[in-house]
């Protein structure tokens, strides 16, 4: 199913952002004006193929959650049983993505693909949030000690991923949203980064949750000590994903994979997502005309993978919360640029002079 879903990704439609590019030249706004949202409106044409491209609606985030095994190296100050107990928020409703998902009038899917213990689940509902339980292994092995997981484990992730894209726009999805939950997952993600993108550890590595000093340092230094031990070759994004990455991190890189193999667009929240986003690229490096950038997260290796990526982030408000928040502080944006390419008259058809 991997090979499959990487061979089934392909190039932007150049006819299609070629006319992107003529009707935002005929419409009722001096050219330009519309800064970054015009390029992104000419992408997410190639993308589709067709110009004007569909909106993209109705969205939905997918919340992949996992723990992991690092975290006995005190790189969090939170403990383990955190990423169930907010899987019980997400379901209940009462967690900021339910909030922003809730204004945005997007759905939320959150998917057990590693927690460590069992989640809190709470009563089904019709409509409201919705629980896959694709648990592949409670919680990842220490990545300092031993590889954090199997080939085929990292590789049972991704295709999870995979498989969530392709139901959620079976259902209609016109956009997927990253979103993530993971006390620890910051470390993993920092290690991606560095690997991928060629860092030192001390760019790629943040203050996640929020660590003291002492702590930071150690955090960089199990970095570091993974990367030592491992040696991940880049050109091996499973390899790199079993080493140093989580069971999220490799699950979201299916669900960008998958997303692009649909050509549908996949909107990216903060440091898992484009951590993730880096082994996605590195699998089928086309994959990058659907990933749009949601924000830029206060993480340094954030920055690090956009810039790899080739990517500018939509919105830039220091936000560090993850769970898909950023993403859908941006939806409208993204919303926005399509709607003018639908909307908006020409000068022609509107009757104004041109300059
Ligand atoms: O999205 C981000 O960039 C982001 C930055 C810092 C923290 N987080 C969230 O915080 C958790 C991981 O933080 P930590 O310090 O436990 O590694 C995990 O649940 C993430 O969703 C997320
Ligand atoms: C409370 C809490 C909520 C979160 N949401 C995403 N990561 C998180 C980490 C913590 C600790």
């Amino acid at each position: 199913m991997l090979e499959t879903t990487i061979a089934a990704i392909g190039p932007l439609d150049e006819p299609a952002m070629a006319a992107a590019r003529d009707l935002q030249g005929r419409l009722t706004k001096p050219a330009g004006s519309l800064g970054a949202l015009e390029e992104l409106s000419v992408r997410l044409a190639g993308l589709a193929g067709t110009c004007p491209p569909p909106l993209p609606e109705p969205a939905a985030v997918a919340i992949f959650a996992g723990d992991h095994g690092v975290h006995a190296q005190g790189v969090t100050p939170w403990p383990q049983e955190v990423t169930a107990q907010m899987i019980g928020n997400f379901l209940a409703g009462g967690a900021v993505v339910n909030a922003f998902a809730r204004q945005a009038g997007a759905s939320v899917t959150v998917v057990d693909v590693g927690v460590a213990t069992p989640p809190v689940t709470a009563p089904a509902a019709d409509t409201g949030p919705r629980l896959v339980e694709a648990n592949i292994r409670r919680g990842t092995r220490d990545m300092t000690v031993e590889a954090a997981l199997t080939r085929a484990e990292a590789r049972a992730a991704v295709e999870t991923g995979i498989r969530v894209a392709g139901d959620l726009i079976d259902a209609g999805a016109g956009i997927l949203l990253t979103g993530d939950m993971g006390i620890g997952n910051t470390t993993p993600a920092a290690a991606l980064v560095a690997a991928f993108g060629g860092v030192d550890p001390a760019e790629a590595t943040g203050r996640g949750t929020g660590v003291d000093d002492p702590t930071y340092r150690r955090k960089i230094e199990v970095v570091r000590a993974a990367l030592r031990r491992h040696a991940p070759d880049p050109a091996d994004p499973l390899g790199v994903l079993a080493t140093v990455g989580g069971l999220e991190h490799a699950a979201l890189a299916g669900l960008i994979l998958g997303a692009a193999a649909r050509r549908v667009p996949v909107l990216l929240d903060g440091v898992i997502a484009v951590s993730a986003a880096l082994a996605a690229a590195a699998f089928a490096p086309h994959a990058t005309g659907a990933m749009v950038a949601g924000h830029r997260s206060a993480e340094p290796g954030a920055t690090v993978a956009l810039h790899r990526l080739g990517l500018t982030p939509l919105i830039d408000l220091g936000l560090r919360l993850g769970e898909g928040t950023g993403a859908l502080l941006a939806l409208p944006v993204v919303t926005g640029a399509v709607r003018v390419l639908h909307e908006v008259a020409t000068f022609d058809s509107a009757g104004v002079a041109e300059k």
